[in-house]
């Protein structure tokens, strides 16, 4: 279980945050003071801490310089009632995760304490090489032992401690974001922040913002001054995930970063000098992009200092053994299932399924079929079509249709199996109809679906992902020629 500590002698912010995580799974301290909060955190360890700015026998900025000396990656968010600029900056460049102002919404704590916890986890969980027969289930295993994944390890050894840009390549599912979480782990940047930030999931704007940071009334809505991630992550790595999905104006000020180490927040003019090691991934073409002048060749040369290509699962022979039995044991522990095993005809259908989305689809795969069983094996029936015909399956609209709306059967199922989680799952799978549901209405037309759901293109690209979505039968409607079938949401316009 998570926990998160909140130091501050406002009682009607202890009193909101325990309103704001009520619901979920998350152990919450208090102190009002410095010391007390120190004591605390020393004890505790907590995964996420939220900090008043003005503490009874010290400044939170104090306060905070003690807590960087004994747990850099600790996510910091501060809680002020002032909106002066200077503070906020010392305070991000003390390490804070955020800095937000008084009075504080319940929506606004979820979501903080949301991304402090993923960005912990992104820094702090162990990403372990799986090069002998360990199934370690302590941090994230990379399950892999085929000649091609050996070589990405080897790749990741030369490279880490060198303190170059890394590019890495691969399909959607492969991966990336796990190597380069690898790559940083192993580097002698490891002391200091790891910030992720998914260039397709934010607009231009935001993008810029997000990275750059920007001045008060640099666009409306910018209300006060705000530190970039660049900024904030000084010394230490930044993840640029889906590289490729950067306007023009933010590749030239990626690459002057690049060149020169330093930038203009957006709307401003001083000069930020920066420290910071940039680590991509990518699965969109960016040689053709370079062709049809959508992406910059002097960026892409900076990005790549060192390339890393993550071969597909179907290309890594006998890994995908090794990954089920990876998944089946993480599942049983997380799902408190009792697998034991798949009958032969089922693992037949796994390794003969030519995996578009990789390691991401069967991941999804496996919990949804270990969602399904009602036995200690898993046999074909608890498998999708698209694995039983070896091809992308035809929308089969009417029987898809029907296992899609069957609300009611889902929560039969899920409460039979003794769930625990059962609002995540049912939100996932309410989320999951939908977007399929409306891809399928604009014949897997992103912009138009993402239009009609009222979210950003990147944000959907972003959910398909991580839902696991199929759109291949949707997009390839009209491509039956094609043999070859699309990744899993990976219809990147890019
Ligand atoms: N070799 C592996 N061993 C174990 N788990 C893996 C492996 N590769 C990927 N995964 C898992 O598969 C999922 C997808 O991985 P990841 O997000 O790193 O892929 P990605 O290539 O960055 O995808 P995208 O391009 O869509 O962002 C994650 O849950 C990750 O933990």
């Amino acid at each position: 279980m998570h926990k998160v500590l909140v130091i501050d002698d406002d009682r009607t912010v202890l009193r909101l945050v325990e309103k704001a995580l009520a619901d979920v799974d998350i152990e919450l301290f208090s102190a009002e003071t410095a010391e007390d909060g120190m004591a605390l955190l020393k004890q505790e360890q907590p995964d996420a801490l939220l900090l008043d700015i003005m503490l009874p026998d010290k400044t939170g900025l104090e306060l905070a310089q003690e807590i960087r000396a004994f747990d850099a990656k600790l996510p910091v968010v501060f809680i002020t009632v002032s909106d002066d600029s200077d503070v906020a900056i010392e305070a991000m460049k003390l390490g804070a995760y955020e800095y937000v102002l008084k009075p504080l919404g319940i929506e606004q704590i979820q979501d903080l304490v949301e991304r402090g916890l993923e960005t912990r986890r992104l820094m702090q969980a162990p990403v372990l090489l799986q090069e002998n027969n360990d199934q370690s289930l302590d941090g994230e295993v990379l399950v892999g032992r085929s000649p091609q994944m050996l070589e990405v390890y080897k790749q990741i050894g030369r490279v880490a401690a060198q303190d170059v840009s890394v590019l890495i390549r691969g399909e959607s599912g492969t991966g990336k974001e796990l190597i380069a979480r690898a790559i940083y782990q192993h580097s002698h940047r490891d002391d200091n922040c790891f910030l992720a930030v998914n260039c397709a999931a934010l607009t231009d704007t935001l993008l810029e913002s997000e990275l750059f940071g920007h001045e008060k009334g640099a666009f409306t809505g910018a209300d006060h001054r705000r530190i970039g991630r660049f900024e904030q992550c000084n010394d230490g790595t930044i993840f640029l995930d889906e590289v490729g999905d950067m306007s023009p104006l933010t590749q030239s000020k990626v690459l002057r970063l690049l060149q020169e180490q330093r930038f203009e927040r957006v709307g401003g003019s001083d000069m930020i000098q920066v420290d910071v090691r940039i680590i991509s991934a990518t699965n969109c073409d960016l040689e053709r992009m370079i062709e049809d002048s959508e992406y910059r060749l002097d960026l892409f040369h900076r990005l790549n200092a060192f390339e890393i290509h993550l071969p597909p699962l179907r290309d890594r022979g006998n890994d995908i053994q090794l990954l089920i039995e990876h998944f089946l044991a993480r599942f049983n522990q997380k799902l408190g299932k009792g697998i034991t095993g798949i009958s032969d005809e089922a693992m037949e259908l796994l390794f003969g399924y030519s995996w578009p989305g990789n390691v991401r689809e069967l991941q999804s795969v496996l919990r949804k079929a270990m969602l399904m069983a009602t036995g200690p094996v898993l046999v074909p029936e608890f498998f999708p079509q698209e694995l039983q015909s070896k091809k992308p399956a035809e929308p089969s609209a009417a029987t898809a249709d029907n296992k899609a709306t069957d609300i009611a059967g889902f929560l039969d199922e899920r409460e039979a199996a003794g769930s625990n989680d059962l609002h995540a799952e049912s939100t996932e799978w309410m989320e999951r109809y939908l977007l399929s549901r409306i891809l399928q209405k604009h014949n897997g037309n992103q912009s138009k679906a993402a239009e009609e759901l009222g979210i950003t293109r990147g944000s959907l690209r972003h959910k398909i992902k991580t839902l696991g979505i199929s759109i291949n039968h949707v997009v390839k409607a009209d491509a039956d020629a094609d043999e070859s079938p699309d990744p899993v949401g990976e219809d990147c316009d890019c």
